[in-house]
C-alpha cells in the first residue's frame, strides 16, 4: 500500500518568522507525521525568509534554511507552496505575485494587503490556476472566511458583526476587569504576540477595518476596501467610560460591523466586477 511517505514531498517556503511565521515553522516540524498523513504527502520546509538572520527566534530553523532573499526563495523551482507572514503591503504583494507567477499556491495571513488590494491577488491566482488561501487573515483560529465564501454562498447575508481584533479586546478587558492602564495593557498584548508590528494598526482600528472589509467583500459578494470602512480606535476610551458602561450593565468593545444596504441607498456597493470575485 502506498503511504504519504512514498509521495513526492510538498515543498513549503515561509516568508517571515515572527509571531505567526515561527509557529507555522514549528507546526511543520512538530506535526510533520500527522500533516503528511492528512495531506497525503510529506510537507518539507524549503526555506524561511526573514529580514535579520541573527535575530532571536521562537523556533529553531534548520541550518541553511534561513535567508534574507525572499524574492529568490519564491522563484525557486523546488517550492510548491508559499506562506506569506511578513505583513504590510510591500514587499508582501510583489512576493505573493511572484510566487504565483512561478507556479506556487499561496497562503497569507495579511489582512492589510487583502483589504487594500485583494482583487490583484485573486486575479493573479485565477490567471495561473493556483490557490490563494487566507483563512488566518480574519479571526485566526475561527473558521469564518471559508464558511462565508462557501457554506453561505447560496444565502443572502445582510449583516456581519463581531469582535475581530484580539489586541484591543485584550486591552479593554484588562482595563475593565483588572484596572490596568492603557499603556500597560498594550505592552502586555505586544509581549503575548497579539499586536501588529505597529500596534497603531490595532488600537486605532485599522486592523479591524481591514478585517471588516474582507468580511463585507465575502458576505456581500462585493468589493470593499479598508478605506471604505468608517473607523474608530480605542485610544480615547477612558476608565470613566468603562465605569459608565459597567453602571449600565455593559462593556466597551471594538466591533466590526458590516451591513448590506438596499442598492439605491447612499454608500451601497456595486457587485464585484466579473472575474474579480473574492475566492
Ligand atoms: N500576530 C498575530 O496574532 C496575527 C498576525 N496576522 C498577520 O500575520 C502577518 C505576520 O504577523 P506577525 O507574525 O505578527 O509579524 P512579525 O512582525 O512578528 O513578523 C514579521 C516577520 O517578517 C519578517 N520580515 C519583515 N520584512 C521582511 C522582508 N522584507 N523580507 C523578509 N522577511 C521580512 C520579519 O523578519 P525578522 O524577524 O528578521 O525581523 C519577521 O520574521 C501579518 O500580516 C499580520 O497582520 C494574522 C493573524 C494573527
Ligand atoms: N493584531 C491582530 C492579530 C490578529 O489578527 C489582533 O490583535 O487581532
Amino acid at each position: 500500500m502506498e503511504t504519504a511517505g512514498d509521495q513526492r514531498p510538498l515543498r513549503v517556503a515561509v516568508l517571515g518568522c515572527g509571531s505567526v511565521g515561527s509557529q507555522v515553522v514549528r507546526l511543520l516540524q512538530d506535526q510533520s507525521g500527522d500533516l503528511a498523513a492528512r495531506i497525503g504527502a510529506p510537507l518539507e520546509l524549503a526555506g524561511v525568509a526573514v529580514r535579520r538572520l541573527d535575530a532571536a527566534r521562537e523556533v529553531e530553523v534548520p541550518p541553511g534554511l534561513l535567508t534574507t532573499d525572499a524574492s529568490g526563495l519564491v522563484a525557486r523551482d523546488d517550492v510548491d507552496l508559499v506562506v506569506e507572514v511578513i505583513g504590510g503591503i510591500e514587499p508582501a504583494r510583489s512576493l505573493i505575485l511572484s510566487a504565483l507567477e512561478h507556479g506556487c499556491s499561496v497562503v497569507t495571513a495579511n489582512k492589510a494587503l487583502l483589504a487594500e488590494d485583494g482583487p490583484t491577488l485573486f486575479e493573479a491566482a485565477e490567471k495561473v490556476g493556483r490557490d490563494l488561501y487566507y483563512e488566518a487573515a480574519v479571526a485566526g483560529a475561527i473558521p469564518i472566511l471559508r464558511p462565508l465564501r462557501e457554506s453561505l454562498a447560496g444565502d443572502r447575508v445582510t449583516r456581519v458583526i463581531g469582535i475581530v481584533n484580539g489586541t484591543t479586546n485584550f486591552i479593554l478587558d484588562k482595563m475593565d476587569t483588572a484596572g490596568s492602564g492603557f499603556a500597560e495593557a498594550l505592552e502586555e498584548a505586544q509581549e503575548l504576540g497579539y499586536a501588529e508590528a505597529d500596534p497603531t494598526a490595532d488600537v486605532e482600528g485599522f486592523d479591524a477595518a481591514a478585517k471588516a472589509a474582507i468580511l463585507a467583500s465575502l458576505a456581500f459578494h462585493s468589493r470593499v476596501t479598508a478605506a471604505d470602512v468608517h473607523r474608530e480606535g480605542i485610544t480615547d476610551v477612558t476608565a470613566a467610560d468603562m465605569a459608565s458602561a459597567r453602571a449600565m450593565g455593559a462593556v466597551v468593545k471594538l466591533l466590526a460591523i458590516a451591513e448590506l444596504r438596499p442598492p439605491n441607498e447612499p454608500g451601497a456597493r456595486r457587485p464585484w466586477p466579473c472575474g474579480c470575485t473574492p475566492r
